[in-house]
């Protein structure tokens, strides 16, 4: 060997795989200007729809007069439901087992409901024609509050359902009733709360908000006349199923719809699920023979594209004096707006809310779930929230800091002592979950220990005292939060969506040159999969990661896979990426052997190639075996090197995280200033430390967004308050704390590469910290609960309820 060698750690660095920092690929275009967003696919005569949408929030349809609208001067069609009947398509099935308008069958049920899609040679003109549609409309009362949903004289809001008495999810207890969900035993966490020394009861609200992502919603939809064939170009985190959607619901045969999700901006959920846009564009261009892009604008994505939260939570602990929690109780009412379009794996009406046992070793629990229409757009899985975990993780942390205060305990003292132990994992939970890893003792200990906890505590008891003493007219809250996370959908055990399992995948196929392109079933909005996919191939097969080319989102090449949502793109999609290119090892190996001219048991794997046991010298790359799979295979193998796999996950993984929030609030203003944040996150193995300090800072500016101002706000006659930016609070890099990120590393037993989620993590845990900060801080006034968004005039008006201001 000469002194140019490179050594075992330069070979290693060369790959950047796992654990390396390495730079986004993807940013060499988004920095430039140059993605390839769905408003940048401009195709040959494409003509533009846009939207008449519903004034009212619940009015019956009497006449929609389109006759001037077809005299403007670029329109070309005004399509109604009645259009949409005439090929089956006025209605549409939801993923929740719901059925859900394309356009106003009759009635409308939720301000901005799409009325009729007008068709024009350009958007403005689409606009035009929108002003000139004449909708007769009769006002039936909204209903808008969920508690008086399942009133005896609450208005029916879906007549369309009139006298079933069962929906997709059991019973229905009342016309405006969706489902009822509930798991865990009743009788034994009853008995737990007779036989409680202490106990505490609170309704705990996560208010109904968005997770607008800077792209709006939008597609661009191409039928080909001569070859029966549909394009379909859009914002979709789910390419595949779209597909198999269109198809079941469009009754085209699956080979002839090509769905491509190009680059997208931003998902954060609210691009999962299917909206009238699409079928309506679809059919446009069915109708016209003409591409139709339909572009969402802000607004009508604030408006009428799936929400998030809108859940209701009526908690209740119950421990002994020295502060065990030893039973759980809780009730949801979840507000589903006009349609239950929730999109959840299928046999999950309330997603996994049933994580709401959090981080607690309870030994019993129960949890009823009722879920119910309203006059709202529909929607409800979104938004950073792996299917309701950030709604359970809120209301199980709120309980926890309600249950301390009773108690007159620190509240990191009573997470420290209920916490599931190290040696407990893997965890049975009392609401049916199996957590694979955690040491939260740990990670409990690492933030306190970092942040000095002990010292934080200190400096606001003074602060109390001198506030009591009138010296000073500010408070100061430290907010904690100790979360689990469940991510990973999911186990084909119990996880389906419209009966297909949750697996996903990847396709790897390496060319004669060392250099390869892999293809997975998810697909990246921003999360930096083009990225992190290479570094995983890069790690298990020694190429290195700048020669592996991903692709994702075009559903012709794509091996099939569920896509990326509730963080499960590592948990699965990561898992299937490490298992195709264990395939490709596992065939260089067959190849190296017959090379080396030994036995394939007598080579090992080293770093990049395969090495003969006790010959140093005898080795051969996985480069020159790439190029030896294109020439000289063993006889009777075939050649080439590509391997594809499906992977099925034995479980969920189970990330989990510590954090702190400390704020100072300005009784006088309701003004508050976090001094500083805190988040230590436990993700298992890292990909890429600097994606996960992005994702974290992302999540947590979302967490803060929705904690302290955040809101979809209706009035009582249902007309939606916060419908823009002027209103629905977009927090700048003015508003935005500063954030601290740590970690600890407890892989997942069960995952190839021990990697859990993280994308969802800093929402899920950040609102309970922002939210704790705030009730900690006014709780030596003596209040126990205020409810979220705690913007400067809640929190004001919180300080004059309680006293504090004249
Ligand atoms: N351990 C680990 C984990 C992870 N990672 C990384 O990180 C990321 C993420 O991941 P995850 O967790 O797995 O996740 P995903 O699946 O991929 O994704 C999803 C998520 O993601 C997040 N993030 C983000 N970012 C961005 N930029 N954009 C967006 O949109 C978004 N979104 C959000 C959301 S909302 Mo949902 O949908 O509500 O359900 S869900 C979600 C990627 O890249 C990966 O690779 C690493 O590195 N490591
Ligand atoms: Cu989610």
């Amino acid at each position: 060997m000469n002194d140019m060698t490179p050594t075992r750690e330069q070979r290693t660095a060369a790959l950047e795989g796992m654990g390396c920092k390495r730079k986004r690929v993807e940013d060499i275009r988004f920095t430039q200007g140059k993605g390839n967003y769905v408003d940048d696919v401009k195709l040959p005569g494409m003509l533009h729809g846009d939207f008449v949408r519903s004034p009212h929030p619940h009015a019956r349809v009497k006449k929609i007069d389109d006759s001037e609208a077809l005299k403007v001067p670029g329109v070309l069609a005004v399509i109604t439901a009645e259009t949409l009947k005439t090929v089956n398509l006025a209605w549409m099935p939801t993923l929740a087992g719901d059925v859900q308008m394309v356009l106003a069958d009759g009635k409308v049920l939720f301000q901005n409901q799409e009325v009729a899609f007008v068709v024009a040679t350009d958007r403005y003109a689409a606009d035009d024609g929108i002003n000139k549609v004449v909708v007769e409309y009769e006002p039936l009362p909204p209903l808008v509050d969920p508690f008086k949903s399942m009133d005896a004289d609450a208005p029916v809001l879906r007549e369309d359902l009139a006298g079933k008495t069962t929906g997709a999810h059991g019973p229905r207890k009342h016309h405006n009733h969706i489902f009822e969900w509930t798991v865990g035993d009743k009788e034994l966490t009853d008995a737990a709360f007779k036989k409680a020394e202490v106990s505490i009861k609170e309704m705990i609200s996560y208010h109904r908000t968005h997770p607008s992502p800077l792209e709006t919603c939008q597609c661009v939809c191409s039928f080909d006349k001569i070859k029966g064939e549909l394009t379909i170009y859009g914002t979709f985190q789910a390419p595949h199923v779209i597909r198999t959607v269109v198809s079941l619901i469009a009754k085209l045969p699956e080979q002839k719809i090509h769905v491509i999700a190009p680059d997208i901006g931003g998902g954060f959920g609210n691009k999962v699920g299917a909206y009238p846009g699409y079928i309506c564009a679809a059919v446009a261009s069915i109708v016209t023979g003409k591409p139709v892009k339909w572009v969402e604008d802000r607004i009508e994505n604030l408006t009428a594209t799936s929400f998030a939260r809108d859940y209701h939570m009526t908690t209740e602990i119950a421990a002994t004096k020295d502060g065990k929690v030893t039973g759980l109780r809780v009730h949801v009412l979840a507000d589903h707006g006009a349609f239950d379009a929730c999109a959840d794996p299928s046999k999950w009406p309330a997603g996994f809310f049933n994580i709401v046992t959090g981080s607690y070793d309870f030994p019993t629990a129960h949890l009823a779930v009722d879920g119910v229409y309203t006059n709202k757009a529909p929607g409800g899985v979104a938004y950073r929230c792996s299917f309701r975990v950030t709604e359970a993780a809120y209301c199980i942390e709120r309980a926890m800091d309600i249950l301390a205060q009773k108690l007159n305990m620190d509240p990191a003292e009573l997470r420290l002592k209920n916490f599931i132990k190290p040696e407990q994992f893997p965890y049975h939970s009392a609401l049916g979950w199996e957590y694979d890893s955690g040491d939260y003792h740990t990670a409990m200990r690492k933030m306190m220990e970092t942040t000095d906890y002990a010292a934080l505590r200190k400096e606001q008891a003074e602060k109390r005292a001198a506030f009591a003493r009138g010296e000073t007219r500010e408070i100061m809250g430290l907010g904690v939060s100790f979360f689990t996370e469940i991510v990973g959908a999911g186990p084909s055990k119990n996880c389906d969506i419209l009966g297909i399992s949750m697996f996903d995948s990847c396709e790897i196929r390496m060319h004669p040159t060392g250099a390869g392109i892999a293809r997975m079933g998810t697909k990246s909005q921003g999360q930096g999969h083009e990225t992190t996919w290479a570094q995983i191939i890069a790690t298990e097969i020694g190429i290195p990661a700048d020669n592996i080319m991903v692709e994702e989102g075009n559903t012709d090449t794509a091996p099939y896979g569920l896509g990326t949502y509730g963080s499960r793109s590592t948990p699965v999609a990561g898992a299937a990426i490490a298992m195709a290119a264990r395939k490709i090892r596992a065939k260089a190996q067959m190849i190296a052997a017959y090379k080396l001219e030994v036995h394939e048991d007598d080579l090992e794997w080293d770093i990049d190639g395969f090495r003969v046991k006790g010959l140093p010298e005898k080795f051969m790359s996985m480069k020159d075996i790439c190029w030896a799979a294109y020439n000289s295979v063993p006889p009777g193998m075939e050649p080439g090197l590509e391997a594809v796999s499906y992977y099925d996950p034995p479980n969920m993984t189970y990330p989990f995280g510590a954090y702190l929030c400390v704020m100072d609030i300005d009784v006088d203003t309701g003004v508050y200033k976090v001094r500083r944040f805190y988040a230590l996150d436990d993700c298992g193995t890292r990909i890429n430390p600097m994606i996960i300090e992005g994702q974290v800072h992302g999540g947590l500016t979302e967490a803060f967004a929705i904690a302290m101002g955040q809101e979809i706000r209706y009035d009582d006659t249902g007309n939606v308050v916060t419908g823009s930016f002027m209103d629905f609070f977009m927090p700048t890099a003015v508003e935005t704390p500063h954030w601290e990120t740590d970690f600890t590393v407890t892989p997942s037993p069960h995952h190839p590469i021990g990697a859990k989620g993280v994308g969802e993590s800093p929402n899920v845990g950040g609102v309970p910290a922002f939210s704790n900060a705030v009730n900690d801080a006014f709780s030596f006034l003596g209040s126990t609960h205020i409810q979220m968004p705690h913007d400067y005039w809640r929190n004001w008006k919180a300080a004059k309820q309680l006293g504090a201001v004249a």
